[in-house]
């Protein structure tokens, strides 16, 4: 018995969510006093897992995985848990995890339950918390079988540090050609911009912005924050921004620990993709707005008075903690 862990690697190098996973992993092997074993393909550093509780990595080098392939993942994944005797599949939310589970959990005919947002509250059987409905409600769903998959929100455990080594064991899964008959497409990242997904902090802007000219402020708060930039649908819509910034139920949701809406309403679409943040801050003029319901700290002003002010502030601080 183990529960294993699938930490996903871009270029070779562990994705952020391959810490917060691993660590998730670790606690829950800890709950269920068993050890918490990895897979991983095409790693640079396996032992680093080590830090984040995991005991032993199952190393996969395959070339023909350096595009990322979710049916050949989830062969890689089966076969890593019959090795690992795994009773449980820890993965992470990212659009990859998320196309390749599913095809896991058909294969092994284990459940599977998304959006995981803490350790089980039940162990036998697994019953795990998971929001649904666009992160409007919690679910309570019961992890049926011998196997059952886990996966866990952004953001929503975070990664923990401990001291611990992991060794590296080289493991080689069948992959028959077949599952490669299908083309990969590899995107390139367009810049090396913090990505929504991977955001800790998020500065998104709305329509009170007036105007794409005005986003060097935004851009200047998510530098000075180590943040990724995102905006409302309209705002994309109309082309000052591109679309990959959408945030929102028909965008990209966001599970930061820290969003910050400038000139953005507070329109229900917004907030249900939005709202699994663990704090919001609005800054906005009218303090009628609704995102002030849902917000747990706001500034009601001018965000061209306001925002340059916190940069400035921001940038004193950092300088003074230097
Ligand atoms: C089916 C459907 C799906 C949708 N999906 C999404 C979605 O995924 N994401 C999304 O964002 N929207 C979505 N929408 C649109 C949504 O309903 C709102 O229209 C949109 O979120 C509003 O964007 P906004 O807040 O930027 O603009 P507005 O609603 O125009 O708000 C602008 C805000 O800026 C404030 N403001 C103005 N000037 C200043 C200033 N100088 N300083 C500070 N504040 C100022 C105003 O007080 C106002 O609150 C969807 C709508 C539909 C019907």
């Amino acid at each position: 018995m183990s529960v294993l862990v699938y930490t996903e690697t871009d270029k070779g190098k562990f994705k952020k969510n391959a810490w917060e996973v691993a660590s998730y992993a670790a606690a829950l092997a800890e709950k269920l006093g068993t050890e918490a074993v990895a897979v991983a393909i095409n790693p640079s550093d396996p032992g680093a897992l080590g830090t984040y509780g995991i005991s032993r990595v199952l190393e996969v080098s395959e070339p023909r995985l350096e595009t990322f392939n979710a049916r050949a993942a989830a062969a890689v994944v089966k076969q890593a848990a019959s090795q690992a005797g795994a009773t449980v599949i820890v993965v992470s939310s990212s659009a990859d995890a998320r196309f390749m589970a599913p095809i896991l959990a058909g294969v092994l005919k284990a459940g599977y339950a998304p959006n995981v947002v803490g350790l089980p509250e039940q162990t036998d059987p697994i019953v795990v918390r998971r929001t649904v409905f666009s992160n409007k409600g919690f679910a309570h769903t019961q992890l049926d079988g011998t196997l059952g998959i886990i996966g866990v929100s952004n953001n929503a455990f975070g990664a923990v540090e401990k001291n611990g080594d992991a060794t590296a064991e080289a493991f080689s899964p069948e992959l028959p050609d077949s599952l490669f008959s299908t083309k990969s497409v590899s995107v390139d990242k367009a810049t090396d911009k913090i990505a929504i997904a991977d955001a800790e902090i998020v500065v998104s802007g709305g329509r009170g912005l007036k105007g794409p000219e005005n986003w060097g402020m935004v851009e200047e708060l998510a530098e000075v924050l180590g943040a990724a930039t995102a905006c409302s649908k309209p705002v994309s819509d109309m082309g000052w921004r591109p679309h990959s910034e959408h945030v929102g139920q028909t965008g990209k949701p966001v599970a930061s620990n820290l969003y910050i809406a400038i000139g953005i309403s507070g329109a229900i679409q917004h907030l249900a993709g939005v709202n699994a943040s663990k704090v919001k801050v609005v800054i906005n003029n009218d303090p009628e707005a609704p995102f002030f319901k849902a917000a747990d700290y706001g500034v009601v002003g001018d965000a061209f008075e306001v925002v340059p002010e916190l940069i400035e502030k921001l940038k004193e601080f950092k300088a003074e903690n230097a």
